[in-house]
């Protein structure tokens, strides 16, 4: 049972013409599904609902043709053939008592691109903002536009309402939604009614309200989302008239939902910033409406939530990614199961999916998105198959992530790992500078291994495959990881470099087990990243903490982030600007001679050095697969060792991020004497035919 000081989560709150059973409210947050077969989403959200969310949100829908924002791929209702997948969306909301929310956008000068083939409306004629950088504009809103605006945003609301939702969230956050470009003085330089003071800025929003309240209102709950800070400098809508607009409008929607910052200049979710963020630029606006706040701040602790209750700074507890990484969040509070809790490690590994067409994943929870597939319940596992014991060789993350899942199957398992501790590269990386939430992968899952009376864990155990051979398992897991190559073998250069014996080549292995001297001052380090990930910006940031005048060479276009889709662009050039790293972008290293490394420009191929007295290399990995390879070479010594299947997973198979590793671990636990995982996908099936708007 619960505790009674988070009582105060579970109370009821009304939201317009609804009350929401409990505070916990799950934010809009796309997926990667899409429009095309919202079937998948449905079967997310579905189990959100059985983890006792009080109110879940689709993502952000759009709800014209012309404000299609591919690449980045969400849903959309601008016809009444986008009812019925959108009506099975908001019934397996409500399975379980929550209240359905439907975020209605209109991307406007975020929005229609190079893909979509249409011109972007928007307050005033600028440069479009979008990801993609196309080199269009935005033509000026007419009269006529805003009337149409008006009138699809109204047919939009009619058909969420028949679709059965509960709630509309009105997107003017982010940097993508139609409301903020009105209201911020960076995107509304309009001389008319619209523009100028805020009370004309604000008039878009409130006629829209208007406009719905009156069409769906007495059913249909409207909610207004905006950033509590645009932090796009001077003109851009800033937090204290944040403050003035909900005071001018306190009544005007029937909850307001404060989200932060753009896309586009990466202030929104971050893995460097901590649980409750928010709080400062929130406190206090509760107090200028009688209106339900919700925020969001990366919440898992429920004392941090139940204290932002208690102390009058949000009604409702917002989610996006902590309801992904745990969807039972609120049921694991109600039942008193804190330890339980799978916490978001703030990786945005997530936010990648949907930016780029493809189906989101998560580091923490491997059934995101796969909660469609036959028996892939994220808690409750299918029952073991006909075998009994499986010996996992390697405690890194998808080693523990199989032993997890197959001991809740009721497989008898044996985890051997060769160090001392739990985690493989994960102990050691949450080390690292704003890596420590990383460690929440290995603390989740070794509690809930240490639950079990089926998981015997010995250390200190670097196996080879006689001793294998000579325990007689039916099943053998290897998940023995990676190391990081010193040869330099890289996409760019996929032969080892020319590397000259004088020169000291580290790799973040090296760093990890602090073989470099700590102080580096004088000392030049060039940090190669061919990696693309968060660790060539993180070894830069060590390296110049160290004192080291740091030289960054990528041969991607940004910094630490393959595609700058995990959002964290502007907070790595803060960290690395701060500390004077010099980042050479779009260049590969090609040879280190005595004092200096050659590189060349991946486009031209055009040679250059950088003298320097150290390399880190950030090159690329190489999976520890000996004793895979060693039983292998013995597979005709299986059957008499009693020896079913061997297999290989996470980074020992192929070296990649740790969501893959969780992913991979899981998957071999979920298959394991169930080969076929089927395809469960009931809402496909139930094509409900709905009236027309
Ligand atoms: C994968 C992902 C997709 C998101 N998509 C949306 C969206 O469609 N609409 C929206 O208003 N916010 C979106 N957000 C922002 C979240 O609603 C939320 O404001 C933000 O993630 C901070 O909350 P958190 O710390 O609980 O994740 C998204 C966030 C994530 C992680
Ligand atoms: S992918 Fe990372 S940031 Fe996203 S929910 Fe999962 S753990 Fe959190």
């Amino acid at each position: 049972m619960r505790d009674n000081k988070y009582d105060i989560l579970f109370e009821p709150v009304r939201i317009g013409p609804h009350i929401a059973k409990n505070r916990f409210y799950q934010v809009p947050h796309c997926n990667g599904g899409g429009y095309r077969d919202p079937s998948a989403a449905a079967a997310m959200r579905g189990i959100k609902s059985e983890g006792g969310w009080g109110v879940i949100f689709t993502e952000q829908t759009e709800m014209h043709h012309t404000s299609e924002i591919t690449p980045f791929i969400e849903l959309r209702l601008w016809e009444d053939k986008d009812i019925p997948g959108l009506r099975r969306m908001s019934d397996a909301m409500k399975v379980h008592g929550a209240l359905a929310g439907i975020q209605l956008a209109y991307s406007g000068i975020n929005g229609p691109n190079f893909y979509t083939k249409e011109v972007p409306l928007a307050p005033s004629a600028l440069p479009i903002r979008t990801f993609t950088n196309d080199p269009v504009q935005a033509r000026a809103l007419d009269k006529q536009d805003i009337k149409n605006l008006r009138r699809w945003f109204v047919n939009a609301a009619k058909r969420s309402k028949i679709a059965g939702f509960d709630l509309i969230c009105l997107y003017g956050a982010h940097g993508f939604g139609i409301f903020q470009h009105f209201l911020s003085r960076a995107t509304n330089q309009r001389t008319d009614e619209y523009g100028g003071s805020l009370e004309n800025r604000s008039r878009f929003a409130r006629e829209v309200v208007e406009d719905i309240k009156e069409a769906v209102g007495d059913t249909t709950a409207i909610t207004m989302r905006v950033s509590l800070d645009e932090t796009i400098g001077e003109l851009g809508f800033s937090n204290a008239e944040v403050r003035e607009f909900v005071e001018m409008n306190a009544n005007l929607p029937d909850l307001w939902d404060l989200a932060q910052g753009t896309w586009e200049d990466c202030s929104g979710p971050s893995r460097f910033k901590e649980e409750g963020a928010q709080e400062i630029l929130v406190k206090g606006i509760r107090e200028l409406s009688s209106k339900p706040v919700v925020g969001v701040g990366r919440f898992t602790s429920p004392d941090v939530m139940a204290r932002m209750v208690r102390q009058g700074v949000l009604d409702f507890i917002g989610c996006a990614r902590p309801s992904i990484a745990d969807p039972f969040l609120p049921k694991k509070i109600e039942e008193g199961r804190i330890e339980d809790i799978r916490e978001c490690i703030g990786c945005n590994i997530c936010i990648t999916g949907d930016m780029t067409m493809s189906i989101s994943r998560c580091t923490q929870n491997p059934t995101f998105m796969e909660e469609w597939r036959k028996g892939w319940h994220p808690e409750r596992m299918n029952a073991k198959g006909d075998s009994n014991t499986v010996l996992v060789v390697g405690a890194g993350p998808a080693g523990l992530e199989a032993t997890r899942a197959l001991s809740l199957r009721g497989y008898d398992v044996t985890l051997a790992e060769a160090t001392t501790t739990l985690g493989g590269r994960v102990a050691r990386e949450r080390l690292l500078p704003g890596l420590s939430a990383w460690g929440r992968v290995v603390d989740y899952r070794q509690y809930q291994i240490s639950q079990r009376t089926n998981v015997e864990t010995y250390f200190d155990s670097r196996l080879t495959a006689e001793d294998v051979l000579g325990f007689g398992f039916e099943h053998v897991a290897i998940a023995t990881g990676s190391h990081w190559r010193r040869d330099g073998v890289a996409r760019q250069h996929v032969v080892p470099m020319p590397i000259d014996p004088s020169m000291t080549v580290w790799t973040p292995d090296d760093i990890m087990a602090k073989v470099h001297p700590e102080n580096l001052s004088g000392k030049t380090v060039v940090v190669y990243d061919d990696d693309h990930y968060y660790m060539g910006g993180v070894m830069a940031e060590v390296m110049a903490k160290a004192g080291a005048k740091v030289i960054l060479v990528t041969s991607s276009a940004y910094v630490s982030d393959w595609t700058r889709n995990t959002l964290e662009q502007g907070a790595i050039h803060v960290r690395l600007d701060d500390l004077g790293v010099d980042i050479r972008l779009n260049r590969g290293v090609t040879a280190i001679r005595a004092g200096e490394v050659e590189t060349n420009c991946v486009y031209t191929g055009k040679r250059s050095a950088i003298g320097c007295d150290a390399v880190l290399m950030v090159a690329s990995r190489t999976s520890e697969d000996q004793l895979f390879n060693d039983l292998i070479a013995r597979q005709g010594d299986w059957p008499d060792a009693g020896i079913k299947s061997v297999k290989i997973i996470g980074d020992a198979a192929a070296p990649a991020p740790i969501a893959w590793a969780t992913y991979a671990g899981h998957r071999y636990a979920r298959e394991l004497d169930t080969p076929d995982i089927g395809d469960d996908l009931p809402f496909r099936r139930e094509v409900t035919q709905l009236e027309p708007a």
